[in-house]
């Protein structure tokens, strides 16, 4: 009977290769490369017919590991009849998931019918949860989802907490510190708990993970503890999914089995996005034959702050020692230009596999490295750019924070330009830096609304005080808060920074509302009471005055406050709504991170400036020779070039508002790496230095305010940099502007001692 049934089953399977023109004497690739239209390098035919036994694909950008993944899956289904329930293929979200089973239809959807289930590694951890769950006749509810900033500030009525992750969080940190959290702070604190799980940390390690919100780990302890403790259910968050399928492949040994058997090959796409555990728990699933394929790219690992890991890739050749590892090298993305300078650029990592990608793509532009006066001369030199090409082409702008993404949605709105917008983050709106510039205005229009002064009485030159508050909410007399003050028995230093601010607050209502934040800033002092603010609770002042500026901008040309308030709302719906914009508009806004796995005809990378890329952070702990953070700067500066197709832009500044920065060093980087060797500064007028010796001063040291020993003029101090030079006020010799590329190469700078840790 199974006899004939497998009979049936090869003619049909002949059937339907006879029927798509498969002769017998044709090979799988050739049927498919007629099929699909792709045909395959050696390397991807060698990675699609190595089904037995451990494989690590390592593959470069546009090298083909979607396609190379899928055309492995239809051979295990086509060719070695393996039925599709017993492939798992895995990759690390949703939108991934959804694009590999589509280009899986696209391919093959002709060819086959069976169903291959492409699954994040999320949803089948929580599969095996829930049927751990159901088997010890346990009950439990999901803490995690979406909730709106206006939810949770809003809070909750009664006793009892709304159970949700980001309530309880918010709970604790009250209890623990005794003080309401800011959206930052939950912000790291989620990212903290996030990481610390998916990198199983446990015990005394978890001090060695940095985090800047205020007593983190006893937060992280109380809420394990009440996730565990507060009701008779589990609480699960979408970390826990993890850890407790985790647990449960080592514990219950049934269920391991049961999906060990089931599995007979396991592949997994972006493995250099996975975390610890979830590394663990795909090598679970996958012994004991260890039919796994793992397609990653090393240098495209850019999620490590949250826990991905890629030491459990450098080290599969010591996992699995029957591994075989290929390399996948060539890129059909982009041209000769582009592949050959990321190329290079991504070679000052150290941690990392060595791989030479390479492309037999045409060339066509060179890359372009455009320095900017300042902040607005970018943006405006993008919208005109973008304007210009006419929408024929695919194009990008690609920034590493989504702050970036405000003022440029505003420059392009009023240049008439549409886009898609692949991440939103419309928090910005809803920041309380945006909220006190907004309450400061509406105050300006009626000077006895108490209500809002309270939400405002900290942050301007009047000293108002709590109790100043209560008497005027108590009095509630509907006049002037000021004269209400002033009537009042109030201490000596208000008696004329009360009338003065009254003064502000009628001027503040007339002006234009650029000039207007201006004057809440300086005049009214502002700023000082959030740089104050920064001093006290660890804010970050830069992030702060970011947004300030950002109001300003959008503020210019606007006629009223009124006029000012109507444009943020516009803005902040322009943006929610530019999502649905994919494939109407060719223009494309995104950070760096969400751009990972797309191309571009025309990529323009923003803001490349010292303390952005790389971030402050980054550059601060690669001078304590904490390598890691800009080992993943590089990494996310190497998937945004590599986004493009034709044309690549780097676009850098010298000064932001009044604020004088530098080119990013990667720049700088690209720039030695894509001049023409003719043009390579001559060194022969130069003693050369010892090039080995410590103390000389590195690319990445330079910074404004370094002390330096220059070889020829002595002790000096770095007072500007950018672009290709560095100005130097020395003791002796006076102010010089040189070249850096000079001073570096020929080792002519050297650190003044004490710099030197
Ligand atoms: N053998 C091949 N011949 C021609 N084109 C190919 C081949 N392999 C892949 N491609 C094409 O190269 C492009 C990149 O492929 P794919 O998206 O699979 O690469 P990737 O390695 O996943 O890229 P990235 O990691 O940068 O996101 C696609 O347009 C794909 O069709």
């Amino acid at each position: 009977m199974e006899e004939g049934f497998c009979a049936f089953f090869h003619l049909f399977f002949f059937a339907i290769n006879t029927i798509k023109g498969r002769s017998a004497a044709m090979d799988f690739f050739e049927w498919v490369g007629k099929h699909t239209g792709v045909q395959l390098n050696d390397v991807q035919k060698q990675a699609v017919l190595h089904t037995e036994g451990p494989l690590l694909l390592l593959a470069s950008p546009g090298s083909g590991k979607t396609t190379t993944l899928n055309m492995k899956i239809g051979y295990l289904l086509l060719e070695k009849k393996v039925s599709a329930e017993r492939i798992m293929a895995i990759t690390f979200s949703k939108a991934s998931a959804q694009d590999m089973s589509d280009r899986f239809d696209h391919f093959f959807s002709n060819l086959t019918n069976d169903q291959v289930h492409f699954s994040t590694i999320h949803s089948f951890a929580f599969k095996v949860v829930r049927e751990w769950l159901r088997k010890n006749r346990l009950d439990f509810q999901l803490i995690e989802g979406n909730i709106s900033d206006e939810e949770l500030k809003k809070g909750w009525d009664g006793p009892d907490i709304p159970l949700h992750k980001k309530f309880i969080l918010k709970k604790l940190y009250e209890d623990t510190n005794g003080a309401q959290i800011s959206d930052d702070d939950m912000d790291e604190l989620m990212t903290y708990i996030s990481f610390v799980k998916n990198r199983m940390l446990q015990g005394k390690v978890l001090e060695r993970v940095r985090c800047n919100v205020k007593n983190a780990i006893e937060i992280f302890r109380a809420y394990e503890r009440f996730k565990k403790k507060h009701t008779n259910r589990l609480l699960l968050d979408f970390d826990d999914m993890l850890t407790y399928c985790h647990q449960i492949l080592v514990d219950d040994q049934d269920i391991l089995s049961k999906y060990q058997q089931q599995f007979e090959y396991i592949l997994t796409d972006e493995s250099q996005d996975n975390s610890v555990v979830q590394h663990e728990i795909v090598e679970l699933l996958a012994q004991p034959q260890n039919n796994l394929c793992i397609v990653a790219d090393d240098d495209q690992s850019i999620f490590m702050w949250r826990g991905s890991d890629v030491t459990k890739l450098l080290q599969f050749e010591k996992t699995y020692r029957e591994a075989t590892v290929m390399t996948m090298s060539q890129n059909y993305r982009s041209s000769q230009e582009i592949v050959k300078a990321s190329n290079q650029f991504i070679k000052r990592n150290q941690n990392r596999y060595p791989k030479e990608m390479f492309t037999n793509n045409p060339s066509a532009q060179p890359i372009e490295i455009k320095s900017m006066r300042n902040y607005e001369d970018q943006l405006q030199y993008v919208t005109e750019e973008i304007r210009k090409s006419g929408g024929t082409e695919e194009v990008a702008v690609l920034y590493r924070n989504n702050a970036s993404a405000v003022p440029l949605a505003d420059k392009l709105d009023k240049a008439g330009i549409d886009f898609y917008m692949k991440d939103i983050d419309a928090k910005f709106f809803k920041h309380w830096i945006v909220e006190d510039m907004l309450n400061f205005m509406r105050f300006s229009y009626n000077k006895s609304r108490v209500d809002i002064l309270e939400r405002i009485h900290t942050k301007f030159n009047a000293y108002i005080s709590k109790q100043q508050i209560a008497l005027l909410k108590k009095k509630n007399s509907g006049t002037s808060v000021f004269e209400a003050l002033l009537e009042s028995d109030i201490p000596s230093y208000q008696q004329k920074a009360l009338p003065k601010a009254e003064k502000l607050f009628k001027d503040i209502n007339q002006m234009e509302p650029d000039k207007a934040i201006r004057t809440i800033r300086e005049k009214l002092g502002y700023d000082r009471a959030i740089t104050k603010m920064c001093e006290k609770f660890g804010f970050n002042a830069e992030h702060l005055f970011g947004i300030l500026d950002t109001l300003e901008k959008i503020a210019e040309g606007l006629g009223t406050l009124k006029g000012f308030a109507d444009r943020l709302k516009e803005l902040e719906n322009l943006i929610q709504t530019s999502k649905f914009n994919k494939n109407k508009s060719p223009l494309t806004l995104t950070t760096f991170h969400s751009a990972k796995g797309l191309e571009y005809d025309k990529v323009y990378m923003i803001d490349l400036i010292n303390g952005v890329v790389p971030s402050k952070d980054d550059m601060d702990r690669y001078r304590n020779k904490e390598y890691g953070p800009i080992e993943e700067a590089v990494r996310l500066f190497y998937v945004g070039m590599t986004r493009a197709r034709t044309n690549l832009e780097l676009l850098t500044y010298n000064y932001k508002g009044n604020e004088r920065v530098t080119e990013s060093m990667f720049v700088t980087n690209v720039k030695k790496i894509i001049k023409p060797a003719g043009e390579k500064s001559s060194t022969k007028n130069h003693i050369r230095a010892d090039l080995s010796d410590e103390n000389l001063l590195q690319l990445d040291e330079i910074e404004l305010g370094r002390e330096i020993i220059h070889r020829k003029f002595g002790p000096g101090v770095i007072k500007e940099y950018g672009g290709d030079q560095i100005g130097i006020q020395f003791d002796e010799a006076g102010y010089k502007e040189l070249l850096v590329e000079v001073c570096i190469s020929n080792g002519l700078l050297r650190n003044k001692e004490e710099n030197v840790k």
